[in-house]
């Protein structure tokens, strides 16, 4: 956004889509052809004042998608907090979707902070769900990579008493930060999560930059429940990145298959992850809905921090369809 003559800056309209997946909400705004003329500073302030929630606006993060030189698109992430993140899991598959239609193809590499990552259009996992695959990279089991302030160079599987005195945590960057542990129903329905998760990501001497934190119940060899409170967001419906990260988890703690597939259930419905653990490299894929809610024009004038959201185009069937799969999943659920 340009100041104008005046010293004010000219309010900037914004053509975005609100998207999901596994009910993590994003607008996504297409910068392809022309980025939009804002530095970075106003693009975080941008994130922070479109994603604030007030009645049913605001997101959980914004996706720019921009031109790239060496894929056919680039994704960069912000949280609701204006911070930007080196991955998206759930938005990867949205941006996916967008740029696939865009430019005609169903298998494209999408530019991310720390990797060229695959996406593919998948089968769909429920009627009328458009379903595509991407690829979680790289993992990383180093500390330094989240970073974490300690002397052990892993976590895997170990007490953090300075956390917790019973639980045991795993930290994993998939490339972006994750500490996760696998609990038992009555854990997870206390407040613990949410004790340890505003600890770590407040004012804390262990993870400087914060850190996603998720919680793991197991249902059996091939399901499990993730919630997971996101740096820069709080609880939300979903999490890629984490859900990739504890399907890797839970396949070392259970000694499962090399490639494993597993349900991962989450309060916004339901993803699958086929795990990659193999001597020489270990990735995940992660395949889920990439879910269109509806069109809408942003007005933004940063300088005075105001937000005019316009009419919503809504995609009724897509909305419509999803909450179909989400009714069935709470069928599963239930019957697992
Ligand atoms: N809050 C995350 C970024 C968004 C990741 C999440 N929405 C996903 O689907 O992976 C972070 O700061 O690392």
């Amino acid at each position: 956004m340009k100041d104008t003559c005046e010293g004010r800056y000219e309010a900037v309209e914004i053509r975005a889509i609100k998207v999901h997946g596994s009910s993590n909400d994003f607008y996504l705004i297409d910068e392809m052809s022309r980025e939009l003329a804002i530095t970075e500073e106003e693009r975080s302030a941008l994130s922070l004042a479109v994603c604030k929630r007030t009645g049913e606006d605001g997101a959980d993060g914004i996706l720019f998608v921009q031109a790239s030189n060496t894929a056919d698109a680039k994704m960069r992430v912000f949280n609701a907090d204006g911070t930007e993140a080196s991955m998206c899991g759930n938005g990867l598959r949205c941006v996916g979707r967008y740029v696939s239609e865009k430019l005609g193809k169903d298998e494209l590499i999408i530019e991310t902070m720390k990797a060229d990552l695959a996406v593919k259009r998948e089968p769909e996992i429920y009627q009328d769900i458009p379903t595509f695959r991407v690829e979680i990279s790289p993992v990383l089991k180093s500390t330094k990579a989240l970073p974490m302030n300690t002397e052990k160079d892993e976590i895997i599987q170990e007490r953090l008493p300075f956390l917790d005195d019973e639980l045991i945590f795993t930290t994993l960057s998939v490339p972006n930060p994750h500490l996760v542990s696998i609990v038992s129903q009555e854990v997870l329905a206390s407040d613990k999560q949410e004790k340890i998760a505003k600890y770590v990501n407040g004012e804390n001497e262990w993870f400087p930059d914060g850190v996603n934190v998720s919680f793991i119940n197991v249902m059996s060899d091939k399901d499990i429940f993730v919630r997971t409170y996101e740096r820069g967001v709080g609880f939300t419906n979903a999490c890629g990145t984490a859900m990739s990260a504890s399907s890797l988890v839970t396949k070392w703690e259970r000694s499962l298959e090399d490639e494993v597939l597993l349900n991962v259930y989450n309060p916004g419905g339901m993803v699958k992850c086929q795990v990659h653990d193999m001597p020489e490299k270990t990735w995940i894929d992660l395949i889920g809905n990439a879910t269109y809610e509806y069109k809408q024009t942003i007005t933004v004038d940063l300088k005075h921090r105001e937000v005019q959201f316009g009419n919503k185009e809504i995609h009724e069937e897509e909305v419509a369809a999803y909450h179909a799969f989400v009714n069935h999943v709470k069928e599963i659920v239930g019957a697992i």
